[in-house]
């Protein structure tokens, strides 16, 4: 599979929701980061706003909820056109339930995990995702620094893909620009999450094109990847 790549529009002009999806034409997904202010120290936007962006784009939208109570929410953002919704294991009472609940509904289920929380624990729970998303800042803001620590943590929930012969995607989120996404396709990521480095260049779709460019070349290289 070719590298995916996944602008957030966190990063971009939230007055000009609907053209800043149409500058990543080409784009993978739309990246979609919900905060409710509680979870995270930060408000963004909710359900109807994801309506109407699903109504605005044909790219797919992979939306982000970083919010408590994913088991109430979570399967509305499918409802409101998300065809990927992820909810943080640290927030959801039932995580399981919760992940069949959205792949019922039609969706990709996803669970994204913060920083301090390892992969271990959820080896079981992988073959009930589509898709795992380790946080490489701490969830929250756009524009931070990516945290290399991380890249272990990548490293070893590919080990457990391969040894367990899933094909959910591992996503990485956070401070993933032309100087780390190379490392984090080195590790084992095939989906890359990329806000401030796709908005804040001159050309957004011309930087999704660059950062697959690079992460494909990273991933041939990768033993992860040769192995397969
Ligand atoms: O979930 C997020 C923050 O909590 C964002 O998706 C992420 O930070 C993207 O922005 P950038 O690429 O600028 O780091
Ligand atoms: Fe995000």
């Amino acid at each position: 599979m070719a590298a995916q790549i996944n602008p957030s529009i966190l990063s971009a002009d939230f007055a000009r929701l609907a053209e800043e999806a149409k500058a990543v034409q080409g784009a993978d997904w739309l990246h979609v980061d919900v905060m409710d202010n509680h979870f995270v120290p930060n408000l963004t936007l909710g359900v109807p706003v994801v309506e109407s962006l699903a109504r605005a784009t044909d790219t797919p939208l992979d939306c982000h909820l970083m919010i408590e109570d994913p088991d109430r929410w979570a399967p509305q953002y499918v409802e409101a056109g998300a065809s990927s919704v992820t909810f943080h294991v640290e927030a959801a009472a039932a995580p399981v339930r919760l992940a069949r609940e959205i792949r019922a509904k039609g969706a990709r289920a996803s669970m994204a995990l913060k920083p301090a929380t390892p992969i271990e624990p959820y080896e079981d729970l992988l073959p009930e995702l589509d898709m795992l998303l380790i946080m490489t800042v701490e969830p929250g803001f756009g524009g931070q620094a990516f945290l290399d620590i991380m890249l272990p943590k990548i490293r070893r929930t590919r080990e457990l893909i391969g040894k367990h012969g899933l094909q959910l995607w591992l996503q990485v989120d956070g401070g993933v620009s032309a100087s780390t996404i190379e490392r984090c396709a080195d590790a084992g990521a095939d989906v890359f999450v990329a806000g401030s480095a796709v908005y804040g260049a001159q050309d957004p779709a011309e930087a999704v094109r660059a950062l697959r460019a690079q992460a494909d070349t990273a991933t041939a290289a990768a033993s992860w990847a040769c192995d397969h």
